[in-house]
C-alpha cells in the first residue's frame, strides 16, 4: 500500500534491535484516516470471504482493527487481553505470547463468550514480526473452532521471517507494508514488492 510505505519512509525511524519506530501514526499517536484506508485495502483483499468477527491483541491491534470493522459491515472486534482482570470473568481460552517490544512472556485471555465455533475471524494487527503474536491468536481460535479467515497486517518486517512461516503453513496473510530490510546506521527502509 503506497500511502504507508510512504508514511514509513517519510516518519518511520530504524533502531537498533530490528526495530521500526512508527509511533508518529501507527501505534502511539494515531492516523484514523490512514487506518480507515488501511481497513478499505484489507476489504478488497479479503472480499471473497465471510468474516463474523475480527480479533485482535491488546495494545496496539486495538484501533486498527476497530477502523477495519467498518469495511466488514461493522462486524464485532475483541481483543485478547495481556493480563487478569478482575473484569474478566466466566470461562477463557487462554495462551502465552512473547512481547516483542516489552521482551517479556504474556498471557494472551479471550473469555469464551467472544469467540465461538461458527465464527469467522480476521486477525489484524499492527506489526507482524517473528508472529508470536499472530501464533497466539490462532492457538485462541483453534481452542475455540473458531476458523481463521485472514491475517491482515499494517507493517510486516518480512526479514524476520513470521509472515512467510504462516503463508507456507497456508494462512492468507495481507501485510500492506512488508520492510524488507532497514539499516538503524544509514536509516534505509527497503520494502518487498
Ligand atoms: O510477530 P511478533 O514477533 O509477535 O511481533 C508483533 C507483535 O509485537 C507487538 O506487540 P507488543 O506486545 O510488542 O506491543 P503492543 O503492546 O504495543 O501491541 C505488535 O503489536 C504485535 O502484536
Ligand atoms: O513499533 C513496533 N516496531 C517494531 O519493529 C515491532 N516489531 C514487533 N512489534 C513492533 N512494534
Amino acid at each position: 500500500m503506497q500511502e504507508l510505505e510512504e508514511r514509513i519512509q517519510a516518519e518511520g525511524t530504524v533502531k537498533v534491535g530490528d526495530v521500526l519506530k512508527v509511533d508518529a501514526f501507527l501505534n502511539h499517536q494515531c492516523d484514523v484516516r490512514l487506518f480507515d484506508h488501511m481497513g478499505a485495502a484489507w476489504a478488497e483483499h479479503f472480499a471473497g470471504k465471510t468474516i463474523t468477527k475480527i480479533l485482535t491483541i491488546e495494545a496496539s491491534g486495538i484501533g486498527i482493527a476497530c477502523c477495519a470493522a467498518h469495511h466488514f459491515g461493522d462486524v464485532p472486534v475483541v481483543f485478547a487481553k495481556k493480563a487478569q482482570s478482575i473484569n474478566l470473568d466466566g470461562d477463557q481460552y487462554t495462551t502465552t505470547v512473547y512481547s516483542f517490544t516489552k521482551q517479556k512472556e504474556f498471557p494472551v485471555i479471550v473469555s469464551k463468550k467472544y469467540l465461538n465455533p461458527g465464527d469467522h475471524v480476521l486477525l489484524i494487527d499492527d506489526f507482524l514480526a517473528n508472529g508470536k503474536a499472530l501464533r497466539g491468536l490462532i492457538e485462541l481460535c483453534e481452542k475455540a473452532g473458531a476458523t481463521v479467515e485472514g491475517i491482515g497486517i499494517a507493517v510486516e518486517k518480512g526479514f524476520q521471517g513470521g509472515g512467510d512461516k504462516l503463508r507456507e503453513e497456508g494462512y492468507d496473510v495481507d501485510s500492506l507494508a512488508i520492510v524488507e530490510s532497514m539499516d538503524p546506521e544509514t536509516g534505509t527502509i527497503e520494502f518487498r514488492h
